[in-house]
């Protein structure tokens, strides 16, 4: 039986929402400790463990069908991939930071500097498009030390928190790009790796759902219903069911996870009580 190859990073900040995602997809993986390589016990999946930065070349050349990396990576090998799905996690930015005592301005202000970075592809075009001259110094990790070692006078690195930056006394100037963790596949699958694939991008689908997605019950006096109906967005219509108590019905629906304080709020003045509200865990449309 075919089977569809996936590499993921071995370790670093992707690996374990790479696994814990699969485990969510209900795929098993036997994960022994330093193991390069594994299977899924229960969907036909081989399992690559890899740097993160040589993902998008095995994928070009179909040594991988699929793997998952940042964003940030794939646009920096400039490698012939397809982007299946973004994964809403890895969340970060690339961004130009300097010292704190360095007065910027405006991007004009990187003119004749010389920049520290590990992505220079996406540096060079960040300059370019911005018409600035400036002197790329690549380095392959610990960035942010560059500017305190007279090594460079920026930088351009991945930022989530800010805290790296802040503890080496840099300030984030300009987002150069925005990038998550996303599923990248090969152009050339065979039909049979494409329909697993297809497989793997539903189950993925049907999670990713689920976590923007609460469930809601709800208790309301029947002379309310239509108001509080009418504030429940639902999949298609709220699930109405009778209490024992006379006069008195259960609502179930689904909420998205950004609506979710404001739907509460009307929904207690509207008249509604003994609200709860409970995680998804696959949501299939
Ligand atoms: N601070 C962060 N917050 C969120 N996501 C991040 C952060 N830093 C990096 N990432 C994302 O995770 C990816 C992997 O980051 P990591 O730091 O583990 O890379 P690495 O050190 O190059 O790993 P490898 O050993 O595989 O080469 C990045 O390419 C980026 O997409
Ligand atoms: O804004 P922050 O939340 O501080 O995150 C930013 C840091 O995270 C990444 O490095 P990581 O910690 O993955 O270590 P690495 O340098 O070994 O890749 C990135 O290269 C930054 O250094
Ligand atoms: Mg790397």
């Amino acid at each position: 039986m075919m089977k569809l190859k996936i590499a993921i990073q071995k370790s670093g900040r992707l690996h374990d929402d790479s696994i814990k995602l699969l485990k969510e997809c209900g795929i098993d993986i036997n994960n022994g400790v330093n193991k390069l390589k594994t299977e899924a016990s229960n969907f036909p999946l081989e399992v690559f463990f890899l740097r993160d930065d040589d993902i998008p070349q095995y994928i070009e050349d179909g040594v991988a069908d699929i793997g998952i990396v940042g964003e940030n990576v794939v646009l920096e090998k400039k490698k012939q991939v397809n982007i299946v799905e973004k994964l809403n996690f890895g969340k970060c930015r690339l961004s130009m930071a300097v010292p704190k005592s360095f007065e910027y301005s405006s991007v004009k202000d990187l003119e004749n500097t010389r920049i520290a970075t590990s992505y220079p592809v996406i540096v060079q075009e960040f300059l370019q498009r911005n018409g600035i001259k400036a002197e790329i110094h690549e380095i392959s990790g610990s960035v942010e030390i560059a500017p305190g070692i007279g090594l460079a006078d920026a930088i351009c690195d991945l930022v989530s928190s800010g805290s790296t930056l802040f503890m080496n006394g840099l300030k984030e100037v300009e987002t150069v790009l925005k990038s998550e963790a996303v599923l990248a596949a090969c152009h050339h699958l065979q039909p049979e790796q494409q329909q697993l694939l297809d497989k793997l991008v539903f189950r993925i689908q049907a999670v990713k759902r689920a976590k923007n997605t609460k469930y809601i019950l709800l208790n309301a006096p029947n002379e309310k219903l239509n108001d509080i109906i009418g504030l429940l967005p639902g999949m298609k219509s709220p699930t109405v069911l009778p209490l024992a108590q006379e006069g008195w019905s259960s609502v179930h629906s689904v909420l998205n996870e950004n609506d979710f304080w404001d739907i509460i709020e009307s929904l207690k003045t509207a008249g509604a009580q003994g609200i709860l509200v409970v995680p998804i865990e696959k949501m299939v449309i």
